[in-house]
């Protein structure tokens, strides 16, 4: 489990994580899902102890990582596959992991086979594909079994298998009971990953939901409707619990098809010219509502931009 409670973090003018509460728990891959910048990258620094929250705080198992008593045993994470020194093999690299950590030299061939870089654990890691020093960075944070992962951006400019492999394999992670982390900034590479979802952007929490029902809400329909009545219409269409914003000559109404908004306008007698279902593909629907994070910041609601 994984808890921020309040977390900030601040780079000189750069807000990069701004009061940021969520929790990530047992069982399930949780997607943490924002646009390039959305500031993914430094919460995971933060719950690593790589860097020191401005304030705030965030705890794996009820402790932040520079309480936890053996780290590697409790939290692995893959943040940058290719820190790894180009000279060492995979073998060599994991085995002096394994030994500057306490960790029995046994677990060394089994993160290789867990991996299925075993038959490549004694070449040089700096002649490996991404997908290879993917599958290494990944048997590194498995070394010491710990039951926390976080995975950032792990399928980035990997070939269409190697993302089966990874998606496939974070997902036994999680039901092996483990608690998985793993950042995206793509929602449909999350759609097919992440049963839960933390979505942030500009630093802040949009939303925590699961990923059904964000994708549900971020491709909510809207309607729009021209009528040279908009006073009779809007509030009649308010009134019925839809919500209303003005949109030129008409209203876009959220959460409404357009038989119930026609059948309003029918009820008050406005005269309608246009009434139009409009959908935003799930992608365009997730960049305006992350783009705009700050303007639309409701807490744990959602406020979808529509089409
Ligand atoms: N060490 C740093 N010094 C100054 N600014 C930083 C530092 N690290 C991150 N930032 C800034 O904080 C913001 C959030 O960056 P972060 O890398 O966490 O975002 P991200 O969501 O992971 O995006 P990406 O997917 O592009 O890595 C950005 O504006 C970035 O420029």
């Amino acid at each position: 489990m994984i808890e921020a409670v309040g977390l900030t973090k601040r780079y000189g003018p750069t807000l990069a994580v701004d009061d940021l509460s969520f929790t990530v728990r047992p069982g399930v891959v949780t997607g943490f899902l924002g646009p390039n910048g959305a500031g993914k990258s430094t919460t995971m620094r933060l719950i690593l102890g790589l860097d020191r929250p401005t304030s705030g705080v965030v705890r794996i198992d009820g402790k932040t990582y520079h309480e936890l008593d053996r780290p590697l045993r409790t939290v692995g994470a893959l943040l940058d596959a290719k820190w790894v020194h180009p000279n060492r093999s995979a073998y060599a690299h994991l085995l002096w992991m394994a030994r500057s950590n306490g960790l029995p030299k046994r677990r060394v061939q089994e993160v290789l086979d867990l991996v299925g870089l075993t038959a490549a654990a004694k070449r040089r890691a700096g002649a490996y594909s991404l997908g290879m020093s993917q599958r290494l960075g990944i048997a590194s944070a498995l070394l010491g079994d710990p039951q926390v992962l976080l995975f950032d951006e792990p399928v980035n400019g990997l070939d269409p298998e190697g993302i089966v492999w990874i998606r496939t394999f974070m997902q036994s992670l999680a039901a092996q009971g483990r608690t998985v982390l793993v950042s995206s900034h793509l929602l449909s590479e999350m759609a097919v990953t992440a049963e839960e979802l933390v979505v942030i952007g500009r630093g802040r929490l949009i939303t925590q939901c699961t990923t059904a029902e964000f994708i549900e809400r971020s491709s909510a329909a809207t309607v729009f409707v021209r009528s040279p009545q908009l006073s009779k219409l809007e509030p009649a269409l308010a009134e019925k619990g839809f919500t209303v914003e003005t949109d030129g000559e008409g209203l876009k109404v959220s959460g409404a098809s357009t038989e119930e908004v026609g059948d309003v306008a029918a009820a008050v007698g406005a005269v309608v010219h246009e009434l139009t279902a409009k959908r935003a593909s799930l992608e365009q629907a997730f960049m305006a509502l992350t783009e705009d994070a700050v303007e639309y910041q409701t807490g744990h609601d959602v406020v979808t931009e529509g089409a």
